[in-house]
């Protein structure tokens, strides 16, 4: 930031590392669990545990991001936080259509690249001025509510907030 002369597209761009940590955090906790589709073409299912789907156009499919996102065959250790798995060697390993906090394909976020600006430069600006402290408040593990679309940790995320 001080090279940069304040909190500038440029620095953002530099905090690499902060891109990691986002996509484990989004690995981990998806802020949407699941996404809906509607088939547009027939193709064919194939289940790991053998069984075989047919799916004809108009019919809904659910894409399970959670799961994926957590699934021990696409992820290794899928409940350690690593963001080490998103630095630029690993992350060219990770196979297509596992990780999708974004969605894919046509109707990806548009919204990406300002999503990702903001959340760095709120975090960016929090570490920067602020301590924070887990309250004893948060369940860890934390626990996702069943009761909303995006994902919502059950009974909140509590944090004790000083100024540096
Ligand atoms: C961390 C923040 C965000 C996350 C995790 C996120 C996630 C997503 C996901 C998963 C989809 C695809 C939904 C689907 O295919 O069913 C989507 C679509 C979309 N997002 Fe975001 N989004 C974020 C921020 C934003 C922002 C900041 C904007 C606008 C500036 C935005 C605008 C959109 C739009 C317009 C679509 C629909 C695209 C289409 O259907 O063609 N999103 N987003």
């Amino acid at each position: 930031i001080e090279k940069h002369g304040g909190l500038t597209y440029e620095a953002l761009k530099e905090m690499t590392y902060m891109n990691q940590v986002i996509c484990e955090s989004q690995r981990c906790h998806a802020a949407l669990g699941f996404m809906r589709k509607i088939c547009t073409e027939e193709f064919q299912l194939q289940g790991s545990d053998g069984l075989t789907y047919r799916a004809k156009p108009g019919e809904h499919i659910i894409i399970p991001i959670h799961a994926l996102h957590n699934d021990p065959k696409y992820w290794r250790d899928p409940e350690v936080f690593d963001p080490e798995r998103f630095d630029e060697e690993r992350k060219q390993t990770i196979q297509k259509m596992t990780f999708l906090p974004f969605g894919e394909g046509p109707r990806i976020c548009v919204g990406i690249k300002i999503a990702m600006l903001q959340v760095k430069a709120c975090i960016a600006t929090l570490l920067r001025n602020y301590r924070l402290e887990l309250s004893p408040k948060t369940q860890v593990p934390p626990k996702i509510s069943p009761k909303y679309l995006l994902s919502e940790i059950d009974g909140g995320v509590w944090v004790h907030i000083s100024k540096l």
